[in-house]
């Protein structure tokens, strides 16, 4: 380690502070627009008046109080420093000793300095001319001025017994009287923030939709008070369009140049991120000059998609970050941290219908949909009451059920061929069903097999191609077009935000796989996507499912008495309740699910040419007459009303911003055992216990 040299000009604030050496290139020079994320800073700071030793290192800031200590020999008066050289473990993490604070800086929202403290807390600029102004090879930089430096950071509240999924902002402002040293730190950390990630983008521009319509209708002031200040501190450009109608989104999205953005927002509930959804994906086919009605495969959109709650439900919102506090997601969106989320697609015999990233109900839920747009003027209130409706008047409905059912490799794949997460939270390798938390190991698997399959489809294609450019000029058995083919090259790391290319799931020959029939009577049917979970049912209606292993829990609840409908209800309504365990209800892990209705089919031979039976209209919907033999589908909270439906799961087809929610645990009483096995695994793995 060499020493670099103090700034000319600058005054430090005692003795034993410097700019520390610390090149790992063993470059001694002082360069601030040099240092490298290799590099180390280590200073001495004041923070409320107190003096800090602060150190940079890598991702991680690290402060801790510079305290008098009795020295060795009483001639010399001198402060406790951080450890010399902090002890580096195996996977290249830092210990620190207990009194030092570590704030890593995937969880910091911006930096800033000033000449006081009040410039200081001031918004940065737009992060093109903050980038400008970095003086990075644009000349002799101006003499700095500022002594001061704000950090400001986001915290999750893991201890918090109410929602220990929920985040707050938080501020450090440090001192420093040597502006060289503040401008230093401010440079690298601006450089260490903004450093390309696979796994988290810096969102710069962004292009935000909000509802003024869902909800209790308060999208637009939600998005003032709660959601605004947040992406101003974070010096984010924000283009925000409020929707005048139902399906705009959709249509901007599908219409309009979105080259000058980094990622879209949606302020409002599950319908809205449907629209986001839909829009983004149906842009990217067309792009593609893909058949939108029967897409050979389905391609992922470029841009990474933000979900701030303000519906009704919000179930998305919750199911991705474990809470549905805006100001959580809000944070989520700036810090920038993405996961795969996967999408199904819903068709009939003839077309596919649209896209569904929550859930695809059919009998209970899907009337009261149906119903529950009638009342809309009661707000949220209007679910309870059409609930209530819809569920006295369900007499069951006829249906027969096509699956493949998931052999689920991820749990018999041998442990030591999975890879595996220091802090992953996700069970593998159990032979207990697994919730889906912060760092799954089974939502990276399954990532991580299908970038394997778009390398190996892609060498293949590419092999392909290459063959029939040297024999045929125009290759008739090739079935990928040259911009699908680009669209299965494996994603390169690391670099700017790396998306998935293409959904292998929709090019997987399913001709020879066997199908299971299910046929019955049922209260309800539900293809999850995710768990559904929201504020009123915690664990949601399928608390196993993962936000990103490319499959759907197909949920079939018989119908039986109307005691059991309570029961499955209550079921799903609290933290303990687990539905695998009534004896009504079946479920099953699948990537795809064929439905028919039995009512008015007889016992005719199965296609999936479509159906051409008449649905009731809404307002009849749940009423005791002959009519109420068919439902409607719920979608992500909208009304589909075609009968002959398939489900399919893509996996990861869109990135969100998002770390997936921790499991909310209060700490066993000694000697009781859990109630449910699920319950168990929850514990074994809580986050929170940390
Ligand atoms: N300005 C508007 N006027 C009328 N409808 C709108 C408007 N903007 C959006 N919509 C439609 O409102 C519908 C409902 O919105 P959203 O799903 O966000 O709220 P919600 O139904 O209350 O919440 P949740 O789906 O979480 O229960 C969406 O289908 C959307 O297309």
């Amino acid at each position: 380690m060499t020493q670099t040299k103090q700034p000319a000009g600058g005054s430090s604030t005692s003795a034993s502070d410097f700019i520390a050496p610390i090149s790992s290139t063993g470059d001694s020079k002082f360069n601030p627009c040099s240092a490298s994320a290799h590099d180390v800073l280590l200073n001495n700071f004041q923070l409320k008046k107190k003096s800090y030793r602060v150190l940079l290192h890598g991702q991680q800031l690290v402060w801790e109080r510079l305290q008098k200590i009795k020295p060795p020999h009483p001639t010399s008066d001198t402060k406790a420093p951080l450890p010399a050289d902090s002890p580096s473990q195996p996977g290249g993490a830092c210990l620190y000793s207990p009194q030092s604070h570590v704030l890593h800086l995937d969880d910091v929202i911006s930096v800033r300095s000033g000449d006081t403290k009040v410039a200081s807390l001031k918004p940065p600029p737009p992060p093109s001319s903050n980038r400008s102004s970095s003086g990075s090879g644009e000349g002799v930089p101006a003499k700095p001025t500022s002594q001061y430096l704000t950090i400001n950071y986001a915290l999750r509240l893991s201890k918090s017994q109410t929602d220990c999924n929920r985040w707050e902002l938080r501020r450090l402002t440090f001192f420093n009287s040597d502006p060289y040293i503040v401008r230093q730190w401010d440079q690298e950390l601006q450089i260490r923030l903004y450093s390309p990630s696979p796994t988290r983008m810096r969102v710069r521009r962004l292009l935000v939709f909000i509802n003024p319509y869902g909800g209790r209708k308060a999208g637009a002031q939600t998005y003032e008070r709660h959601v605004r200040p947040i992406f101003q501190l974070a010096g984010v450009d924000a283009t925000c369009i409020t929707t005048q109608r139902a399906n705009q989104v959709r249509d901007i999205l599908l219409s309009h140049d979105l080259g000058v953005y980094d990622a879209v927002c949606c302020v409002g509930g599950d319908g809205t991120v449907a629209e986001v959804i839909n829009g983004l994906l149906f842009r990217r086919m067309r792009e593609l000059e893909l058949d939108e009605q029967r897409p050979p495969y389905i391609p992922r959109p470029a841009l990474p998609v933000g979900v701030i709650p303000a519906g009704s439900t919000d179930t998305i919102a919750y199911s991705m970050h474990g809470t549905a506090d805006v100001r959580t997601a809000a944070i989520h969106v700036i810090l920038g941290q993405h996961r795969g989320l996967d999408v199904c697609s819903v068709s009939n015999g003839q077309s596919l219908l649209r896209f569904c990233a929550s859930v695809l109900s059919y009998g209970y839920l899907g009337d009261v949909a149906a119903q529950s747009e009638n009342y809309r003027w009661m707000g949220p209130r209007r679910y309870e009451y059409s609930g209530v409706k819809a569920f006295l008047s369900n007499r069951g409905y006829e249906a027969e059920l096509r699956l493949l059912e998931e052999p689920d490799h991820l749990l018999t794949t041998p442990m030591e061929e999975v890879p595996q997460s220091p802090d992953s939270v996700c069970s593998l390798g159990e032979s207990l069903p697994s919730v889906c938390y912060a760092n799954c190991q089974r939502c990276s698997f399954a990532s991580s097999i299908q970038e394997q399959q778009s390398t190996l489809l892609f060498q293949e294609e590419s092999r392909k191609s290459q063959l029939s450019l040297r024999e045929q000029p125009e290759p008739e058995d090739s079935h990928l077009t040259a911009n699908e083919s680009a669209l299965l090259r494996p994603r390169p790391r690391p670099g700017n935000l790396q998306l998935p290319t293409g959904s292998i799931s929709s090019m997987r020959n399913l001709a020879n796989e066997q199908w299971k029939v299910v046929r019955g009577n049922f209260f309800m049917i539900c293809g999850a996507n995710i768990t559904c979970a929201c504020a009123r049912s915690p664990n949601g209606i399928s608390r196993y499912s993962h936000l990103g292993d490319g499959c759907l829990d197909l949920i079939l609840v018989k119908k039986t008495s109307l005691l059991n409908n309570v029961r499955f209800l209550l079921n799903t309504a609290g933290r303990s309740g687990d539905i695998r365990n009534l004896p009504f209800v079946e479920v099953y892990r699948t990537r795809k699910f064929q439905f028919r209705t039995l009512a008015a089919a007889g016992d005719e031979e199965y296609s999936l040419a479509g159906s051409c039976q008449p649905i009731s209209p809404p307002g009849e919907m749940g009423a005791s007459s002959p009519s109420t033999e068919f439902s409607s589908w719920n979608c992500d909270g909208e009304v589909v009303t075609d009968l002959d439906i398939t489900m399919r799961s893509h996996c990861q087809l869109i990135e969100v911003f998002m770390r997936g929610p921790h499991s909310y645990s209060k700490p066993l009483k000694s000697g009781t055992t859990p109630s449910t096995p699920a319950s168990s695994s929850d514990n074994v793995y809580c986050c929170c216990k940390d």
